[in-house]
């Protein structure tokens, strides 16, 4: 039996004539932070819904903690905590009856549950509002809370779907501190999905995602690292112009990405001085990043994940794509 956290082989799911996982395999280890990275639709919804045994695969298996997602459905339960996109705390009642609630549901010895219940709301830094009604919750807060249901029955993997969507940049980064406390804190492997590029880069290894495909899975670092070349966007008075003197003068493969002439080269900054002197038309902007996770996921799948979620990924670009 794997000793993996969670294992994957071939898991495929079907609505129909879509095909929304079509067969990923992959396993995260005991105290990981795993993340599925990929654009709205990719099949991140519907992988970890499998892996909590919310919808039924249509092939391939899975095991988490140690239990088949299908066969072994009320072990995979219990061993699992649950934070997903929309919201399901009870805005009527205090933030602690929610916690009892919860507590309830799955059976915790009695004696057990009031000190539980404070030591998950102090690690989200709840406690002191205890007693008030949900519904005066800001989104973050919320948040928050669902994170402590999340943990209270101590589960051996945590399920995060989105943890910080629609939430703002402090607030984002503040269920991030706690996060990674209660991985210290508690022996906990977490699997998360996300379209955000910053986020990911809190996990320990990610897998993108891209039409219901694993592309690749790696450390953010590693990724990074295997994409190598600068990414250099410019801005001229005729995108079109700029791209074919790319082609002409330099051999670059350049394309529009989110509104800029994009190519990647090998040294950014010292191929910038040549471009002025040889592109034969005038530059307004120039910028040069090294490569980011945003990268990695254009060099993997042909469009970057804002592009991919607008539809504006083309097929030229794809074949460009490593793939
Ligand atoms: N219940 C369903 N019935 C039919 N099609 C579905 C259903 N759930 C998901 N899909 C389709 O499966 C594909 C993958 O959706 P999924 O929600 O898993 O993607 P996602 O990466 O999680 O995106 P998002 O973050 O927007 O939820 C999409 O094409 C979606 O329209």
């Amino acid at each position: 039996m794997s000793t993996a956290a969670v294992a994957v082989q071939g898991l495929r799911k079907s609505y129909g004539k879509v095909e929304a996982v079509k067969g990923v395999d992959f396993e995260v280890a005991p105290g990981e932070v795993f993340g599925f990275l990929g654009p709205n639709g990719a099949g991140k919804t519907t992988t970890i819904s499998m892996l909590c045994t919310l919808v039924n695969p249509t092939g391939g298996s899975a095991l988490v903690a140690g239990h088949d997602v299908v066969t072994e459905r009320d072990e995979v339960r219990r061993n699992i905590g649950l934070v997903f996109q929309d919201p399901t705390l009870d805005g009527y009642l205090s933030a602690e009856q929610n916690l009892m609630f919860h507590a309830e549901l799955y059976g915790l010895p009695k004696s057990t549950v009031g000190p539980r219940i404070r030591q998950v709301m102090e690690m989200v830094a709840l406690w002191d509002r205890k007693d008030a009604k949900v519904s005066t919750f800001s989104g973050g807060m919320k948040r928050r809370l669902e994170i402590a249901r999340g943990l209270l029955h101590s589960p051996r993997v945590l399920f995060l779907d989105e943890p910080t969507v629609g939430l703002d940049p402090q607030t984002r980064a503040a269920i991030w501190g706690y996060i990674n406390d209660l991985r210290r804190s508690e022996d906990i492997t977490i699997f998360m999905t996300t379209h955000y590029m910053d986020e990911a880069e809190y996990c320990g290894r990610i897998a993108i995602i891209d039409h219901g495909e694993i592309v690749v899975i790696d450390s953010p670092e590693a990724l990074k690292a295997s994409v190598g070349e600068d990414r250099v966007q410019i801005q001229t008075g005729d995108d079109e112009a700029a791209i074919a003197a790319l082609r002409d003068r330099f051999g670059l493969e350049a394309a529009v990405r989110e509104g800029q002439v994009t190519f990647a080269v090998a040294s950014g900054e010292q191929f910038v001085p040549r471009l002025f002197a040889e592109l034969g038309m005038p530059i307004k902007a120039v910028s040069v990043s090294r490569p980011s996770l945003d990268d990695v996921f254009m060099s993997y799948t042909g469009s970057t994940i804002r592009d991919a979620e607008s539809g504006s990924g083309n097929a030229w670009m794809r074949a460009m794509a490593r793939r």
